[in-house]
């Protein structure tokens, strides 16, 4: 088995995926704690011959999670931002700076789909660019949904965006004040997701698929206006395509890549600015 880590601020998710057959066998996640350790809530390591992992935690974090697997796993692959690879050059200035989440999610979007806007909507919200060619611009950080509520500090941190609430039902001014702040959040989010794509793409002059991965994925999806697919494992498809370990991944496929969206054409993104700016 291959276990695959996506450490991230809030939640590790890990995956175990077969290696002769591509398949994913199970999934999990734990809270990634100030001493995240390998425990009942991941799974058996006996069975797990390489490791791939995506870390944004303190580096001490990182560093106790790789020596405590070293011991009992002969292959480890930790990924890390660089100036280049797969493809795409990295935008930042400082390319090891850009976290690795962001860069496995480009790296991973480029390889589906050529240039992309690949967004993850996590602890923080990211929104970076990649152009046809393999130029990554470098992107955009917003706090993420439960950020944005907890920081309002008024008492809904525990009243959830509805999953299946329509997202018309959110762009309806709060009655009380769980509505409010979850409607005003909602709409702050997607509302920057879909401006920030039409003025990049009109920037740049070019149409890109979008992909949005995350643990609010779901929940944004409904509000981008965006043509766009969903791919939770987009970080993941990353380690795939860095460290190709099956048959089917040095063949340079990745678990669970969606189809990739058609974007509009980019007189209507443009058109779709140029009103929003009237207004
Ligand atoms: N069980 C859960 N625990 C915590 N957050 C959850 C859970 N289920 C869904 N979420 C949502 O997922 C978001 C966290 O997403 P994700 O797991 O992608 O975060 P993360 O990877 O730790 O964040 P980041 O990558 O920004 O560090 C939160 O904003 C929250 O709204
Ligand atoms: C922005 C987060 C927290 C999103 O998980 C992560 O990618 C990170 O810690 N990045 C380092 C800063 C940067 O990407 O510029
Ligand atoms: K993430």
């Amino acid at each position: 088995m291959i276990l695959d880590l996506d450490i991230g601020n809030t939640l590790s998710k890990w995956r175990l995926k077969d290696v002769t057959s591509s398949e994913i066998r199970s999934r999990g996640a734990v809270w990634t704690r100030e001493e995240w350790r390998p425990g009942a809530d991941i799974p058996d390591l006996d069975v797990v011959e390489a490791v791939r992992i995506s870390s944004v935690a303190r580096a001490a974090v990182l560093e106790e999670t790789v020596a405590l697997l070293r011991r009992r796993v002969r292959h480890v692959h930790v990924a890390r931002s660089a100036p280049e690879a797969l493809g795409v050059v990295n935008g930042y200035e400082e390319p090891h700076r850009l976290g690795v989440d962001r860069w496995m999610g480009a790296l991973a979007g480029y390889q589906l789909a050529g240039g992309c806007c690949a967004v993850d909507c996590g602890s923080a919200i990211t929104i970076d660019f990649v152009l046809p060619g393999g130029t990554h611009l470098g992107g955009f950080i917003m706090p993420g949904l439960r950020l944005m509520k907890e920081s309002l500090k008024l008492g809904t941190r525990n009243v959830a965006i509805d999953p299946d609430s329509e997202s018309d039902a959110l762009l309806e001014p709060g009655r009380r004040t769980a509505d409010a702040v979850n409607h005003g959040i909602y709409m702050a989010a997607v509302s920057a997701i879909n401006r920030i794509y039409s003025e990049v793409c009109d920037q740049q002059s070019v149409a890109l698929p979008m992909l949005l991965t995350g643990g609010d994925a779901r929940v944004v999806s409904r509000g981008v206006q965006v043509p766009h697919a969903v791919w939770p494992d987009m970080v993941y498809g990353g380690l795939e395509a860095c460290f190709p370990l099956t048959l089917a991944e040095r063949a340079g496929k990745m678990s669970g890549a969606p189809r990739v969206p058609e974007p509009v054409v980019l007189e209507k993104i443009r058109a779709g600015l140029a009103f929003s700016m009237l207004l």
